[in-house]
């Protein structure tokens, strides 16, 4: 079998135009521009680039793109009054810091100040509370980008044996919140997880988010499931010249392509996707702040 594979990146295009489309009606019906802040502590290079991408498919989708790049010596107190000039600023519907931060700022302080209305990344403590308990949160981009496209490819997803391999906050335990909600039978593994190949070999859906170039292959894999791959790795790449790099998921693409029944790649996959459901939430917090109706298939 040779999987069918799913186009993270035209999925995510279109996801922009509905974003967009709605963008284009806020203003006219409104005189509304939903405006995304984006916060980068100290000079990441691979961070630089997520972050300008962000602003210019912000801008391209009609709304408003405030970038703060901070010295790698900023403050906690410094970074928490950007953050709550930022809560205050009505022109603001979306704040997104950027992670990981330098060592001597505590993540969990800084994401909690974000006002959880405005938490795109749905990292606030606030907005995994409604999420694990089933009520209207902001949910996490790349988790929503993944269940979007598993709808696609799947449509009702319920009784499916789902397996999420990674458990982080900000990947691995939404997604996991995520597919319960979609009535999977979900089972998250990590670095302690025992016979983690025969575990994955259950799955009608296998998500890999572990930061392991290419860890997962086909003999992980049941015949026919869908594979989605959230991993993003930059490895050499001696082929394409000297000092060539390359980017890699989680999963060994062509050993898996053989044996799934649909996969996503990398680049191209759950990445733009990532981005297209940060435009998608930065609309919705807007149309929330405003008491106006959220916009159609763009929330989870
Ligand atoms: N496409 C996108 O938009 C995004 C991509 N990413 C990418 O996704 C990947 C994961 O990111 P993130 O969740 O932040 O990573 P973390 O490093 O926070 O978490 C990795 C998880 O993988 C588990 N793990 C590590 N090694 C193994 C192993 N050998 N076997 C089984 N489990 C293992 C860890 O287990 P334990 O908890 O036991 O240590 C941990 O739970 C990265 O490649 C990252 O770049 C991340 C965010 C967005
Ligand atoms: N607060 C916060 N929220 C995040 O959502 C967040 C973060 N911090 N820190 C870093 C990770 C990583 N991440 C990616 C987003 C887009 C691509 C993406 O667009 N990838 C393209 C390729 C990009 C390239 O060529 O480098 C693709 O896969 O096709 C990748 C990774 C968001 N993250």
């Amino acid at each position: 079998m040779t999987a069918r594979i799913i186009d993270g990146k035209a999925f995510a295009a279109k996801v922009r135009g509905q974003v967009a489309g709605q963008v284009t009606r806020l203003s006219e019906d409104h005189g509304l521009t939903p405006g995304l802040a984006v916060v980068l502590v100290g000079e990441d290079p691979a961070s630089e680039v997520y972050v300008r991408n962000k602003g210019k498919q912000t801008v391209e989708c009609g709304m408003a793109s405030f970038e703060h790049k901070l010295d790698a010596r900023t403050s906690e107190a410094e970074l928490l009054a950007l953050i709550a000039q930022l809560n205050a600023d009505p022109a603001v519907h979306g704040i997104l810091v950027q992670l990981p931060l330098p060592d001597h700022l505590n993540e969990d302080l800084v994401i909690n100040a974000i006002a959880p209305e405005k938490d795109v990344d749905g990292f606030h403590i606030s907005n995994v509370g409604l999420l694990a308990t089933g009520q209207k949160a902001m949910v996490p981009c790349t988790p929503l980008g993944c269940l979007m496209m598993l709808r696609e490819a799947h449509g009702n997803l319920s009784g499916l044996n789902a397996v999420v391999v990674g458990r982080s906050n900000i990947v691995g335990k939404p997604m996991a919140q995520l597919l319960l909600r979609d009535s999977c039978t979900v089972t998250l593994a990590h670095s302690r997880t025992r016979d983690i190949e025969a575990l994955c070999r259950q799955a009608d859906i296998l998500v890999a988010a572990v930061g392991r170039p290419q860890m997962v292959t086909g003999d992980w894999v049941k015949p026919g499931a869908t594979v989605i791959d959230v991993g993003i790795n930059r490895i050499d790449a001696p082929e394409k010249g000297e000092g060539k790099t390359r980017l890699v998921g989680d999963v060994d693409f062509a050993s898996a392509a053989a044996v799934a029944g649909a996969i996503t790649p990398v680049p191209g996959g759950v990445g733009p996707m990532t981005i297209a459901c940060l435009l998608a939430n930065t609309l919705t917090a807007c149309c929330r702040s405003h008491g106006l109706p959220e916009p159609d298939g763009l929330t989870a």
